[in-house]
C-alpha cells in the first residue's frame, strides 16, 4: 500500500527489508524482494507520489523538470575547472528517482566497463558474461512510437522482450537523421556504423535506444514499482526523508545498522524502525553517502567537525565522486524547421502538445537525440601528457558526441533568431574525481556537492578531442548544404588556447554522479555490495559503482540492482 505519512499501522509492521530511496536501485529491489510473498518490504521516498505528472511523462517537457518540486535542486561547490562557477545538480525527488527526471538515454555499459567491476571487487558474478541474464531481466525492447520499420537501428538478437523496462528506437524521424547516417557511411574510419551500442562495445555510431514506449517516459516507478503496486508484502511511504541509520547492537564488533530514522519535515518527529533483515541504502550518489556520514560512517576526522560521533571509520565514503563532462557546441543550419521552432513558437507546441497527449505522437514524445557516436582518444594524446587511456578498454569510449536538432547549451539561452544542429561533447571516461562532504550535521540540509568536473588536464585533452572530432564529422559532405557556420564562442575556439578557454567556460555536468560508496578491495562495499564494517547494511544504487560506466548511468544502475536483488534472495534461501 501507498502512505503519505507514517500512520501506526505502518509503524507497528515488521519488515524484513527496509529500504531508502525509490529510484532505479531502490526500485528494482522493492520489486525482486516482494516476489517471494513471504517478504516483507517498507520502501521510503523523500519525494512525492507523483510519477504520472505530465511533465515527467512527457519526453519532450523533462528541461522543466531541472529546479521543478521533483528535484533536490542541489548546487555544486564552486568547480575550479570551471572557472570557479556552480552549476546546478539534479537529482530526482519522487518515485522513480533520477529515472523520473532524466534524459532517458538507455545504456547497458560495455564489456570492459563490467569486467573492470569484476577485477576491482574480485568477483567474476560482475563480468559482462555473467551480467546477461540480469540485463535481460532488465531489458524490454519495443517498438518506436510511430511503428516504423526498425531495421538496421539495433539488432534484435540481442535485446529481451520480455524483461521489465520498456525501452526503444526514436519514435520520430528527423530531417537531420539521414544526414548523420550518410555522414558515418563517408567517413566510416572516424564513424563506423554500430548496429547496437548495447551489444557490450559502443564504438561508433548508433541510433539511440530511450526509455520511452508509446511516446511516454519509462521510470522506475512506472516499470517496476507500477507491477509491485498491489502486492501486499509491499508498503511505500512517500514525503518521508531518511534522516539516519541507527545502530541496534553489535556483532563481532561490527555495529548492526539495522535501524531506520526518519521525519517528514525539519521539525518534525523523527520515527525509528527496525529492519529485521536488511536495510538497503539506494538514496543514490549523492545522499547514499550523505547519509552514512550522519549516521557516522565516513572519514572520523570529517565527522567530527560536525560533533557526530564515528562508529565505522571508513574515510572512501564520498569521495571517489565521478561524472561525465557535458558541453553543447552549436552550429546555424539552412532549415525551414528545426526543433528551435517548438521551442520558440507556443502556438505550435501547444499543437505538438495536444497531439502527445492524444497518443504520444508528435515532437514531445522524442528522446533528446536520435542517433549519437561513441569514440576514443587517440592514445598519442595520452602520451603527451605521460599517462595512459583511463578508459576501461577497446569496448569503451573516451568521448560521445551526441547530435541535436537544435541549439544545445547549459550555459546559453536559446537565440532569439536562427535554427541550429549540436553536436554535446561528453567526456566519458573522465579521471576526476571528486567528493560529497558535510555543510551541517543536520539532514535536512544539503550536503556539499563537489564533482571536481575537468579537475584534471587529461580531461580537458579527452574534451578537446571530443570538439576536433565533432567538427570533423560535420565536414562530412552529407551535412555541406546544410551547415551554415559554427556559433559564437564555439567558433571563435580554434587555437588550442582558445579550445581551453572555451571548455572551461561553457561546460557542465550530464548528471551522472557514481562511486560515492564504492565497491572493491580499496573501497567500502564488499563485492556483495554490504557495507564494510558493519552488518544488515547494503548499498544498492549509481554510489556503488567503482569506476564510472563508459555511458549514461541509469542502465547500469538498474541492471547492477537486478544482480544485487538476487544476491539478496539467495541469502534468504539459505
Ligand atoms: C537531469 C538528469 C539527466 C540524466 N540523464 C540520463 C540519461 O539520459 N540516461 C541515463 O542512463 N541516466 C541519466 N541520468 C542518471 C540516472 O538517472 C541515474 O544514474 C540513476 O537514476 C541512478 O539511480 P540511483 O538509484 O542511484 O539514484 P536515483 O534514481 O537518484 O534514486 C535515489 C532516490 O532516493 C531518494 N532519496 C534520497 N535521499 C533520501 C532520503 N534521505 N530518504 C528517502 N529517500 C531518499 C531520492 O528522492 C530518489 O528517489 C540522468 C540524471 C539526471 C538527474
Amino acid at each position: 500500500a501507498l502512505f503519505e505519512s507514517p500512520t501506526s499501522e505502518l509503524l507497528n509492521t515488521t519488515y524484513d527489508f527496509i529500504i531508502i530511496g525509490a529510484g532505479a536501485g531502490g526500485a528494482v529491489m522493492a520489486n525482486r524482494l516482494t516476489e517471494d510473498a513471504g517478504t516483507k518490504v517498507l520502501l521510503i521516498e523523500a519525494g512525492g507520489s507523483d510519477f504520472m505528472n505530465q511533465n515527467i511523462s512527457a519526453p519532450g517537457l523533462s528541461s522543466t523538470l531541472t529546479h521543478s518540486k521533483f528535484d533536490w535542486n542541489f548546487t555544486t561547490t564552486p568547480q575550479v575547472g570551471l572557472n570557479n562557477r556552480t552549476v546546478a545538480y539534479p537529482r530526482g525527488f519522487v518515485l522513480g528517482g533520477s529515472t523520473a527526471t532524466n534524459q532517458m538515454i538507455f545504456c547497458r555499459g560495455t564489456k570492459d566497463d563490467w569486467n573492470r567491476f569484476a577485477n576491482v571487487s574480485g568477483d567474476d558474478g560482475w563480468s559482462w558474461e555473467n551480467l546477461i541474464p540480469f540485463i535481460f531481466k532488465v531489458d524490454n525492447m519495443t517498438a518506436p512510437t510511430d511503428g516504423h520499420n526498425t531495421t538496421g537501428q539495433f539488432n534484435p538478437t540481442i535485446h529481451n522482450t520480455s524483461g521489465v523496462v520498456d525501452i526503444s528506437v526514436p519514435g520520430v524521424s528527423l530531417a537531420i537523421d539521414s544526414r548523420g547516417l550518410n555522414a558515418s557511411q563517408e567517413l566510416s574510419q572516424e564513424f563506423p556504423f554500430n548496429l547496437d551500442y548495447n551489444s557490450g562495445d559502443t564504438i561508433g555510431f548508433s541510433w539511440t535506444q530511450s526509455t520511452i514506449h508509446n511516446g511516454r517516459r519509462v521510470t522506475s516507478a512506472t516499470s517496476y514499482l507500477t507491477q509491485a503496486f498491489n502486492r501486499s508484502n509491499l508498503d511505500i511511504l512517500v514525503n518521508t526523508r531518511v534522516t539516519k541509520l541507527v545502530p541496534v547492537g553489535n556483532y563481532s564488533g561490527k555495529p548492526d545498522m539495522r535501524g531506520v530514522q526518519f521525519a517528514q519535515s525539519a521539525n518534525g518527529t523523527v520515527y525509528t524502525m527496525q529492519a529485521a533483515k536488511e536495510v538497503i541504502l539506494s538514496a543514490g550518489s549523492v545522499k547514499s553517502p550523505h547519509i552514512l556520514m550522519l549516521s557516522g560512517i565516513g572519514d572520523a576526522s570529517h565527522l567530527a567537525l560536525f560533533n557526530i560521533t564515528s562508529l565505522v571509520d571508513l574515510p572512501v565514503i564520498g569521495t571517489n565522486l565521478q561524472d561525465h563532462v557535458f558541453l553543447g557546441n552549436p552550429w546555424t543550419v539552412n532549415a525551414n524547421f528545426t526543433l528551435d521552432d517548438v521551442h520558440r513558437n507556443a502556438t505550435l507546441a501547444a499543437e505538438q502538445l495536444a497531439l502527445w497527449q492524444a497518443n504520444g505522437t508528435g515532437f514531445f514524445g522524442l528522446p533528446p537525440t536520435n542517433q549519437f557516436n561513441w569514440l576514443r582518444t587517440n592514445s598519442s594524446v595520452f602520451s603527451s601528457l605521460n599517462t595512459t587511456d583511463p578508459s576501461a578498454g577497446p569496448t569503451s569510449a573516451n568521448f560521445e558526441l551526441i547530435i541535436s536538432d537544435n541549439f544545445a547549451s547549459k550555459r546559453v539561452a536559446l537565440p532569439a533568431t536562427g535554427r541550429f544542429v549540436s553536436m554535446v561533447t561528453n567526456v566519458i571516461s573522465p579521471t576526476s574525481r571528486g567528493n560529497i562532504s558535510l555543510a551541517s550535521a543536520d539532514p535536512f540540509d544539503a550536503p556539499l556537492v563537489n564533482p571536481n568536473l575537468l579537475g584534471t588536464d587529461v580531461d580537458v585533452a579527452i574534451m578537446r578531442s571530443a570538439i576536433q572530432a565533432a567538427r570533423n564529422f560535420m565536414a562530412a559532405p552529407a551535412w555541406a548544404d546544410y551547415i551554415i557556420s559554427e556559433f559564437g564562442a564555439f567558433g571563435e575556439a580554434q587555437t588550442d588556447d582558445e579550445l581551453d578557454a572555451y571548455i572551461h567556460d561553457q561546460s557542465d555536468t550530464v548528471d551522472h554522479p557514481i562511486g560515492t560508496i564504492p565497491m572493491g578491495t580499496d573501497g567500502a562495499l564488499e563485492a556483495n555490495l554490504t557495507l564494510k564494517g558493519t552488518v544488515g547494511l547494503r548499498v544498492v544504487d549509481a554510489s556503488a559503482f567503482p569506476f564510472i560506466p563508459s555511458g549514461h548511468t541509469q542502465g547500469p544502475t538498474y541492471i547492477l540492482a537486478e544482480r544485487a536483488a538476487s544476491l539478496v534472495r539467495a541469502t534468504l534461501s539459505n
